[in-house]
């Protein structure tokens, strides 16, 4: 039996220093009324996690105390089978890409894709942002051409049918181009050998995100970004390490607002790859940029 004021109190006091920063966010419907279940609800909304994070978290709480008999206020919830995350091996799961991409540039034109490339930058994306179906076609064939002997990775950004057809390395699709898949299609995508990436923004997209077992998983925004309007706050090194460590048998690539001066704290959650956009394609000398960043993810010689 547990006093559910009593474990949410104490929840709290032990994660408050790792999550500070966030305004306590409103307690949601509960969907359970498990002791456990309702103080991790409560602590989590009071920690700042908007309601499906925080719903997930209570979850995986109450799965955790029921698995080991411990409700354990002093230990953040990290394991997958608390999350209900696929057992491994996974019975989903897309083909594999290296568990360190590296640096990883995110880029808006072939241009950009062969320039980084070129640079040595070994993961790229192609970010085209078009609705005209011709210039897409032409874009992805020209980014596929462009890292032709250079060894970068090629993902691009939305368009996976085409990237299907031109042969890329892989896809980078948001949770919102996952929920647009039919179950065809999504079959076709993992058919097709094409490794996939996938946003997640919390608990709850990391969970939506297991389920297709993509190759890998990106957590952001880590700081804030004035490239694109973001739905959800900047998450933090202090999410971001907890996110890594839910996710570790995953290769995890880092994205938002991160330019060098954030590398160090981004790399130590131990992700395996960092994302840019404008700390590349803002640059002064982007070539110079890519190579100093390359330097600041290589590991320190002891
Ligand atoms: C490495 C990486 N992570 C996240 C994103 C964001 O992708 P998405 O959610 O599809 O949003 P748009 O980039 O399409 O605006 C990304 N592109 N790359
Ligand atoms: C394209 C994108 N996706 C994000 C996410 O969190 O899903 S953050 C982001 C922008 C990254 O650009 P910059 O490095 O210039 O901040
Ligand atoms: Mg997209």
């Amino acid at each position: 039996m547990h006093d559910t004021p009593a474990l949410a109190h104490a929840i709290l006091s032990h994660h408050a220093a790792t999550f500070a920063g966030f305004a306590p966010e409103p307690v949601p419907a509960p969907t359970s009324q498990e002791p456990v279940y309702l103080a991790a609800l409560q602590a989590c909304s009071q920690l700042g996690f908007i309601a499906h994070d925080a719903e997930c978290l209570a979850r995986a709480w109450q799965a955790r105390a029921l698995r080991t008999g411990a409700a354990q206020p002093e230990v953040w919830p990290d394991a997958p089978e608390d999350f209900g995350l696929q057992p491994l091996p996974r019975a989903h799961q897309f083909a594999p890409c290296p568990e360190r991409l590296g640096l990883y540039a995110v880029l808006p034109d072939a241009t950009w894709v062969g320039r980084m490339a070129r640079a040595g930058v070994p993961t790229v994306q192609l970010r085209f942002k078009s609705d005209d179906a011709a210039a897409i076609e032409r874009e992805v064939r020209a980014a596929v051409q462009a890292v032709q002997g250079t060894g970068a990775l090629l993902f691009i950004n939305d368009h996976w049918r085409v990237a299907i057809d031109v042969g890329a390395y892989g896809i980078h699709l948001g949770q919102e181009d996952l929920d647009a898949l039919k179950a065809d299609e999504l079959q076709a995508l993992r058919n097709s050998g094409l490794r996939l990436g996938v946003s997640t923004h919390g608990y709850a997209e990391m969970v939506r995100a297991d389920a297709v077992g993509p190759s890998y998983i990106a957590m952001g925004a880590v700081f804030p970004t004035t490239l694109k309007k973001m739905a959800t706050a900047p998450q933090g090194v202090g999410r971001l390490g907890v996110y890594a460590r839910l996710m570790r048998h995953y290769p995890q690539v880092a994205i938002g607002g991160i330019g060098a001066e954030q590398f160090a704290q981004v790399l130590a959650t131990g992700v395996g790859s960092i994302a840019v956009v404008r700390a590349l394609v803002n640059a002064a000398d982007p070539e110079s940029a890519a190579a100093q960043l390359m330097q600041h993810m290589a590991p320190t010689p002891v």
